[in-house]
């Protein structure tokens, strides 16, 4: 059964305003770090950059991998780091989370874990792409019935589909053999779904922007910095880049455009560890 959406209520002709954090891997320990990165320091110094931006969003989404270490203290990190923006956040999980401990501890006024959003002409759906115990993804068909009965509910609505991994290769050979396993299925029968207006992932810890043309309709395919490390583009071996970390807003226009850019921390002060070859 379909789920209930949680609706805002957005003035008619009015953009939906977003604001996408993605990838904090975050640690019980506030020192901890991944590959020489504090990863929750790198956090703090997005959520800085995105106070600064003074965007008025009207919610945030957070993309999975949440976590780095599984605890319960990791996700209420999370929590508390974001507090500073007072936003509404919607989030769903990365395969490094585990979804149990994550729902317990992603807790408070503001914090939920809907799968549907309806704001002004939009309806958003956050999809779970993980699969237990492994760094890849797959879309079970209950995610695809999902987005069937939700676009029948809301025909009228634009949609933009939210996950964790990637549905098209990112072009870096070690880490596309992590990517979402039935993606070409995924593009394929989304291409069929006009209502279906973009797809949007964290994961690849880079930024990716493309269109896929559909037969009939094109669909803005959008992925996001990681807040902590983030991955070379077209590497076949792991590498890390040395961009600081980074977060994405979005504008949904009610004529079912999208504008999107993505932000970096200013300055330089995370360097992750260069010889580093995976983790
Ligand atoms: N050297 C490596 N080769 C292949 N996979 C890796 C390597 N290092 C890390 N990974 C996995 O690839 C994943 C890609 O991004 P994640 O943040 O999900 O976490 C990463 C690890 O689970
Ligand atoms: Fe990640």
């Amino acid at each position: 059964m379909l789920q209930e959406a949680i609706s805002y209520s957005i003035a008619a002709g009015e953009s939906v305003r977003l604001v996408q954090v993605t990838d904090p891997h975050l640690f019980a320990d506030d020192e901890g770090q991944l590959l020489g990165v504090n990863t929750a320091n790198s956090l703090n110094a997005v959520v800085d950059t995105i106070a600064a931006c003074r965007y008025p969003a009207h919610f945030l989404l957070a993309t999975g991998d949440i976590s780095q270490d599984y605890s319960p203290q990791s996700y209420r990190n999370f929590v508390k780091a974001i507090e500073p923006l007072n936003l509404p956040c919607h989030y769903l999980p990365g395969n490094h989370d585990d979804p149990r401990v994550m729902h317990l501890n992603m807790q408070g006024e503001q914090i939920y874990g809907h799968q549907r959003i309806l704001a002004g002409d939009w309806q958003i759906i956050l999809l779970d792409s993980t699969v237990y115990g492994k760094p890849g993804g797959h879309l079970v068909e209950s995610e695809f019935n999902l987005i069937e009965q939700a676009v029948a509910a809301c025909p009228e609505h634009h949609t933009l589909l939210v996950m964790h991994h990637n549905p098209i290769l990112a072009g870096c050979a070690w880490l596309d053999q992590h990517c979402l396993a039935n993606g070409d299925e995924f593009m394929q029968r989304m291409a069929e779904i006009p209502q279906v207006k973009g797809v949007l992932w964290g994961h690849i810890h880079q930024q990716l922007d493309q269109i896929y043309s559909g037969r009939n309709h094109d669909i803005q395919l959008m992925a996001t910095p990681s807040t902590c490390i983030q991955f070379k583009p077209q590497s076949d071996y792991f590498a890390l880049d040395a961009l600081q970390p980074g977060y994405r807003l979005l504008e949904l226009r009610a004529d079912g455009s999208m504008l999107s850019n993505v932000f970096r921390v200013p300055g330089e002060r995370f360097s992750p560890d260069k010889d580093a070859s995976g983790y």
